[in-house]
């Protein structure tokens, strides 16, 4: 029977790197189809991952939980008379709420299929995210089976057991995977992240599904909460036949990895002034950032309720650049540095794949502190995507 795995995770936790361990292991002998709903205007992941041996399906520019919904279940629909797969892997966008993936999931029909639903969780940057940006990704935990920390190789003791405490809060029966993905064998993996379970949707109302992804003719429905800006939905297809080549992973963190209090983040480097005024000036939604731990005292503020509903470009915005550009690397490591320090705004999330003036080809990744740039194989063209919540999107076009 068909498998269909969802993996979640908030930006940057790691689900591109789960999905490329899956694929070159404990999946490398199925086939398998991966759907990709990144948010941002240019997709970094299909590059990353073309060298795999998989069918690529991206679906951009929308979320699936709203305005893709009906092409969303066109697409598996059409995946699975094309290809007859023997899994699909859905990886949602970060700020994908995994609640909404699995109704959306649901109202395609295919709930039985659904194999497995995971979270990926950034161990050293739990906290931050959890009060920072709680409405999504404690949504993700909270509808989760298997969470699995991400960077419990570089994270202290102290911090994996806080990550451990603040999943646990938020879902008492999840399994939790500590153990660095890649100390675990493909056995251990699969069992920990699979597992089919009566109560797989437990806590998730599927009571309001649409039929088959059709139109919606509730007008209170969440489905019609759309995006401020309207992109085109588009869909692409990537077919990848790809010789499996070793890809070289370097991680260069040039952060020190002993300033592990990384509550820490950019997000709190707000001075005072700055911090009143987001609390002021905020007009309904009010996902600010507190910039150290004490308690909020504001009863209105966002940090008290994890479960009103915002989509995601009210609160986040996205930059996608195309570039023919040539970038000096100690040049683009010093920007990125400073982006990733708060220098320009709230930047949650950065990656891209471009051209050096030494005319070899990288791949960067950025999160908040940390910041990678290792050797990438040329892509057709050079890109990038910029995440941040309240960013001056020209102003981090100019910088690029
Ligand atoms: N040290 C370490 N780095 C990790 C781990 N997991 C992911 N990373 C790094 O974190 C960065 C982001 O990882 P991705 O796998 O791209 O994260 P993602 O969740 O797919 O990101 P988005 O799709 O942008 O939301 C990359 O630089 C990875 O190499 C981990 O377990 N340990």
């Amino acid at each position: 029977m068909l498998k269909i795995d969802i993996i979640s995770g908030f930006l940057g936790a790691g689900k591109t790197t789960f999905i490329e361990r899956l694929l070159k292991t404990n999946l490398k002998n199925e086939k398998v189809v991966l759907i990709e709903n990144e948010y941002g205007e240019v997709s970094v992941d299909t590059d990353i991952l073309k060298d795999t041996k998989i069918e690529i399906r991206e679906l951009s520019q929308g979320c699936i939980c709203c305005s893709l919904v009906g092409d969303f279940s066109k697409s598996l629909k059409t995946i699975i008379d094309t290809y007859n797969p023997d899994r699909i892997l859905i990886e949602p966008s970060g700020v994908g709420k995994l609640s909404d993936i699995i109704k959306a999931v649901a109202e395609t029909g295919l709930q039985e299929n659904v194999n497995s639903l995971v979270c990926l969780v950034d161990a050293k940057k739990a906290k931050m995210y959890e009060r920072n940006f709680g409405e999504f990704f404690v949504d993700q935990i909270e509808s989760a089976h298997t969470v699995i920390l991400s960077r419990t190789d570089v994270a202290k003791d102290e911090v994996i057991e806080t990550a451990v405490e603040i999943v646990r809060k938020h879902n008492e029966k999840a399994v939790i995977v500590t153990t660095p993905i890649n100390n675990l064998s493909d056995e251990d993996l699969i069992k920990a992240y699979e597992g089919v379970h009566e109560d797989l949707f437990e806590g998730i109302d599927l009571d309001h599904l649409h039929e088959n992804g059709e139109e919606c003719d509730d007008p209170n429905c969440c489905c019609h909460h759309h995006h401020h800006h309207d992109h085109e939905e588009d869909e692409h297809e990537h077919h990848h036949h790809h010789e499996e080549e070793e890809h070289e992973h370097h991680h260069h963190h040039d952060h020190d990895d002993d300033d592990d209090d990384d509550d820490e983040c950019c997000c709190h480097h707000h001075d005072e002034e700055h911090h009143h005024h987001d609390h002021h000036e905020e007009e309904e939604c009010s996902c600010h950032h507190h910039h150290d731990d004490e308690e909020c005292d504001d009863p209105n503020c966002s940090c008290h309720d994890h479960h009103h509903h915002h989509h995601a470009d009210e609160v986040f915005q996205s930059l996608g650049i195309e570039t023919v550009k040539k970038y000096d690397i100690t040049a683009l490591k010093a920007l990125l540095d400073k982006m990733a320090e708060g220098e320009y705004g709230i930047i949650v999330r950065s990656k891209g794949i471009i051209e050096g003036t030494d005319s070899k080809w990288y791949v960067f990744n950025l999160t908040p502190e940390e910041v990678t740039i290792e050797p990438s194989k040329a892509i057709p063209m050079g890109k990038i995507v910029v995440i941040g919540s309240k960013i001056d999107t020209e102003v981090i076009r100019k910088l690029f």
